[in-house]
Order: C-alpha cells, then sequence, then structure tokens
C-alpha cells in the first residue's frame, strides 16, 4: 500500500487475518483488515467491545500470528503466515489499559525498564528526559502507588516512549481516568505524540476521544474495518450505513420523507434540517432540551420518522408544535434502500 505522496507508510497492515484456536479449529476474529500510518500520524482503532481492536494491536506488536494478509513496519514485512519478526526486533512500543507499571519499581525505574542495554549515565539522561517531557520531573523517585492514575499514564507513556519506538500502540488509553481527566489528558497525549514526532495508533470505543486524538480513524465492527479516514470524512461522508449510525447523531430515514426519490435512505443529522415557516417538510415537535450552544428539538415527521433537529432562535419549543422545516444547503449522505 502507497500513500499518496508515493513513500512507504510507517506502518501498512494488508488484508490481515488474525484468529484464536478454538475446538473445531481457528475462531477468526480480525479479517481482511488493511490500514496504512505515515511517519508521525495518529491513527485510532473505533469500535464496540469484542470487536477486535486489540487483536489487532496483538498481532502489529507480535503477540499473535497473523494467518493471512501481512503487517509492513517502516517497508519491511514483520508478519505474515509462516514468517514473523519477534515482538523485541520490530520496535513497537505498547501501553496497555491498566499501564501495567512495576508496583515494586520506582517511577523512573520503570521508566528506565527498557533501557537496560544503555550505560547508566546515557540510560539516567534519558529517563529524566522523558519524565520531564511528561510534566514528572519531581516524581522519579515515586512509586506507582502514590500517583495519581493520569500521572501513572504519564510514567506508562514515558516509558513506552523512552527505547524510542518506530511505533506506538496504546490500548484504550483513558479507560482507567474519569470523564474530566479524560477529555484533557486526550490532548495532553496527543501534544505530547506530536512533540516527540511519534507514529502512533491507539484503540477506542468512545468517538469523542477518538476525534480528539486521532487523524485518521478505523470504525470496525466485527473484526474489519469499514472505512479508515479522518473524522470529519467519517461524519460528513460515511461510507458504510453501520459508519453513518455510528458516528454522530442522525437517522437514516426514506428519501420520501424529505421530498427526495424513494430508492434513497438520506442521513439526516441535527443540522440537515432547517427551521423554515415556508419549508415544506412537516412534522410535529416532542420535545426540545438546550444541548449547548442551542437547543435540540426531537421531530416526528409527516412521514412517521423522528429526527433530531438543530432548533434555530424563532422556533418553536414548545412540545406539540407544528414546525415546518427545509432540508439545508449543501451534500446529502445517502445510501441505495435496502
Ligand atoms: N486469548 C484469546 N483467546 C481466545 N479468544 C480471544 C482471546 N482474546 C480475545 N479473544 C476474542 O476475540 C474477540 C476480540 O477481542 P478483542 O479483545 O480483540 O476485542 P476488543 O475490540 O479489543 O474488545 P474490548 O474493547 O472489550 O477490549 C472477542 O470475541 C474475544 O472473546
Amino acid at each position: 500500500m502507497r500513500t499518496a505522496t508515493g513513500a512507504a507508510p510507517l506502518l501498512a497492515l494488508e488484508r490481515v487475518r488474525v484468529g484464536y484456536p478454538a475446538p473445531g479449529g481457528l475462531h477468526v476474529v480480525v479479517d481482511e483488515l488493511s490500514l496504512a500510518l505515515r511517519q508521525g500520524e495518529i491513527g485510532c482503532l473505533l469500535g464496540a467491545s469484542g470487536c477486535g481492536k486489540t487483536t489487532v494491536l496483538r498481532a502489529i506488536a507480535g503477540f499473535e500470528p497473523v494467518r493471512a494478509g501481512r503487517i509492513l513496519l517502516q517497508g519491511a514485512v514483520v508478519a505474515e503466515p509462516r514468517r514473523a519478526l519477534a515482538p523485541e526486533r520490530r520496535r513497537v512500543g505498547m501501553m496497555f489499559q491498566d499501564y501495567a507499571l512495576f508496583p515494586h519499581l520506582s517511577v523512573a525505574g520503570n521508566v528506565g525498564f527498557g533501557l537496560r542495554r544503555l550505560r547508566r549515565a546515557a540510560r539516567e539522561a534519558r529517563v529524566a528526559a522523558m519524565l520531564e517531557l511528561v510534566g514528572l520531573g519531581g516524581a522519579a523517585a515515586d512509586y506507582p502507588h502514590e500517583l495519581s492514575g493520569g500521572q501513572q499514564q504519564r510514567v506508562a507513556l514515558a516509558r513506552a516512549l523512552a527505547p524510542e519506538p518506530a511505533l506506538l500502540l496504546l490500548d484504550e488509553p483513558f479507560s482507567n481516568l474519569d470523564v474530566d481527566t479524560r477529555g484533557r489528558l486526550a490532548h495532553e497525549l496527543r501534544a505530547l505524540l506530536r512533540a516527540t514526532g511519534a507514529t502512533a495508533l491507539l484503540v477506542s470505543h468512545d468517538q469523542a476521544e477518538a476525534f480528539a486524538m486521532a487523524d485518521r480513524i478505523g470504525v470496525m465492527e466485527r473484526g474489519r474495518i469499514l472505512q479508515w479516514d479522518s473524522a470529519e470524512a467519517l461524519y460528513r461522508r460515511p461510507a458504510h450505513r453501520f459508519v453513518a449510525d455510528f458516528i454522530g447523531r442522525g437517522a437514516l430515514v426514506p428519501g420520501t420523507a424529505v421530498g427526495l426519490e424513494a430508492e434513497l435512505e438520506v442521513l439526516l443529522r441535527p443540522e440537515c434540517l432547517l427551521h423554515d415557516p415556508e419549508g415544506p417538510i412537516r412534522g410535529v415537535l416532542l420535545e426540545a432540551g438546550f444541548r449547548g450552544p442551542g437547543y435540540v428539538g426531537s421531530v416526528r415527521l409527516d412521514s412517521g420518522e423522528v429526527v433530531e433537529v438543530d432548533l434555530a432562535e424563532a422556533a418553536p419549543r414548545e412540545p406539540g408544535a407544528a414546525l415546518a422545516l427545509r432540508l439545508a444547503e449543501g451534500p446529502l449522505v445517502t445510501f441505495p434502500r435496502q
């Protein structure tokens, strides 16, 4: 797989299949999975629990064999059926969901763990630089249990980055943190990865997290990536019904509900219908609520479909009010009717 510039991507997965041994043979959990990340890009595998995200990371790291297809790092094949480079020779760093810090080692001991082949002075300098980078310069002598969840995450990140991996894999990096901390750390982590020029692939089941962190996102369903694209493209140009439904708010309604052909289904996001007293689409407001920055209404169209609509200042907000609407300017996402 080549990128638009012609340079080989830093990471490429080509039609990869991974499975686990099962009584009747192989239980395939990832199949036909392809993606590419360029140097310095942050990618994210986004999908519901059990769709195979962690399995993909484990295959890239070298902990699971590839049953079909291949994985390339820096242009070289590191895994294909019957041929695999050992995990320690892949230059892949991994940050686990629970951080997996060594409780009996200090912060400095944890960060220096993968640097034992370095001379002592070089190791100490690298550990100090990594702790400085993640803002924990003063915590070198502390032990993991003395740190907050966010601080532990930063130690884990410093440890993963210390050996200068070509690729960093992050499995649900925010799952142990409360909602407020998650939002803050997503931006902080992105800035840190940017500052180091690291190429990273993370796993998440949270769309907001994926949007905040990643340049490219792969929406996964049952072991496959349905679309590998930017956040904006996933939202504006979903290539698949599942992606249209999974990303953002919105409903798929028959074309006839908004005056289009019957063979189509139209994706109506809250911004797709506008309140307009002259508008040809009629409906009844079921309820309205303030979502910030404005009101959003739940509207039953005359055709029976219930959709969410961003309500303009002048639009009625009382339940039961009749609403006239029109389609907003701009392209609509449509799918052939099933
Ligand atoms: N070691 C294993 N042996 C057998 N089956 C496994 C093993 N690890 C995972 N699986 C199965 O593979 C499928 C995918 O699991 P995986 O952990 O990759 O999903 P995930 O998307 O990362 O889920 P989560 O978000 O819950 O971690 C699941 O059905 C799971 O039960």
